[in-house]
Order: C-alpha cells, then structure tokens, then sequence
C-alpha cells in the first residue's frame, strides 16, 4: 500500500518510521496470523489483552473529542469510540465467547504491562500535548491494522483459520473508518501547522510520538506471542 489511502500525513509519517513499520506490520505474530501457524494459545491471549487495549483505547479517543477544535474533528473521534465499543470489540466478544471466555472476564482481565505501557502511553500524549500529539500517537494502530488487514486478505488463505480477523480489518467499516480518520489528521495539521506541516517546528516531535507508539505496537505482538 502507498500510505495515501489514509492520507498525505500518514504517509509522511510511515515514511520517517520506515524501520519500526517495518517490524510492526511484517512482525512474526502478524506473519502466524496469515498463514495460520499463530498458535491458539497465543492469539487467544493477544485477544484478551486487546480487548483491554481497545477499552482503554476509547477513553483515548474520547479525550480526542475533549481535545477537539472542530465539529468535524469531534465527529470522527466520536464515531470512531462508536467503532471501537460498539463494532471492533464484537469481535473480541464473540471469538473470545466460542472458546468459555465472557465479556465480564474480559473486563476484569489483568492488564500485561505492555498493554498498560501502550495505552497509557498514547493517553499521556493527549493528557501532555494537544489534538496533533494525541492523533500522532493513536495513528500507528489506527493505520496499521488497516495496512495489515489489506494485506492479509490478499495473501492468506481463503480458509484461513484467523479470517474472521482479517476480514474485520480488512472490511469496508474498518477501512472506511480509517479513510475518515486519515482525512481528519490531514485538515488538523493543516489548520494548526499551516499547509507544509513537515517543516513546522513542531514536526519532529509529532514523528516520535508516531515511531514510539509503533515501537509498542511491535511490543503488544511480542507479548501476544509470549502468550502461547
Ligand atoms: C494493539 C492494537 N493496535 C491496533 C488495533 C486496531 N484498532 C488494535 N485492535 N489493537
């Protein structure tokens, strides 16, 4: 993929991270994932972590619209905390479900300290900085399981055994979400940074956030592989 479809900051980016995107979209869990060697064990242990990621992921996305200057930006952060509780966890539920594991248990799982690393690493973004800081921390997964979604939906399998999983990130409400997302950083820069907002100031400290949240992306498949 060219980075464009989620527009022209998260290209530039991608761009500036090309090693740590690398060993986050291409990471051996990933690789489990869409040839169907991940081992149960270790996927469904990354499922359980995930589901509290995204908990705690949404309350980041909610100070996204505490943080908003605009009505479109307040729309997509709040749209996108919709995706997130009322779609992209179902996921979670219902594979986690099939195999004993109820929704109640899911809350109450104990955080691994790469899931509390991450989270609250991208909530301090938000809490510290301001709109830019936190998008350029939530990019990286938002963008990621996009890329990876696509990519595995060509390459793996048709009957696959994670497809469920690819297919949800790989489908239109997924994708469509993400364009939405990469459309609303763009104008955000945009109106802050003005129009060439690579060599603002500000820059350089907006690409760290992006590569530090990819570094812990590759972290929470580390664990989840630990897991099996
Ligand atoms: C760790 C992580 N990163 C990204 C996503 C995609 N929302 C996710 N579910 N989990």
């Amino acid at each position: 993929m060219s980075g464009l479809e989620y527009g022209s900051t998260f290209a530039l980016w991608r761009d500036g991270s090309q090693a740590e995107w690398r060993a986050f979209v291409h990471h051996p869990f990933v690789e489990g994932l869409s040839d169907g060697t991940l081992p149960r064990a270790a996927f469904l242990h990354y499922l359980v972590q995930d589901y509290v990621f995204l908990v705690h992921f949404s309350r980041a996305w909610s100070l996204g619209v505490v943080k908003a200057e605009t009505l479109d930006e307040m729309k997509v952060c709040a749209g996108t905390v919709d995706a997130l509780v009322n779609h992209e966890m179902a996921l979670h539920v219902e594979t986690c479900a099939a195999e004993g594991i109820g929704e109640a248990a899911l809350f109450e799982a104990p955080e691994a300290f790469e899931t509390l690393a991450y989270t609250r690493y991208v909530m301090d973004a938000g809490l510290q900085g301001d709109f830019l800081d936190l998008m350029a921390a939530l990019a990286p997964c938002c963008f990621g399981y996009g890329e990876i979604g696509a990519r595995l939906a060509r390459e793996a399998p048709t009957d696959a055994p994670y497809r469920t999983w690819i297919d949800t990130y790989n489908g239109a409400a997924y994708q469509d979400a993400m364009i939405r997302v990469g459309e609303m950083i763009d104008a955000a820069l945009a109106r802050r940074l003005g129009p060439e907002p690579a060599h603002a100031p500000r820059w350089p400290y907006l690409q760290q956030r992006f590569a530090t949240a990819t570094r812990l992306e590759t972290a929470f498949w580390d664990m989840g592989l630990r897991g099996g």
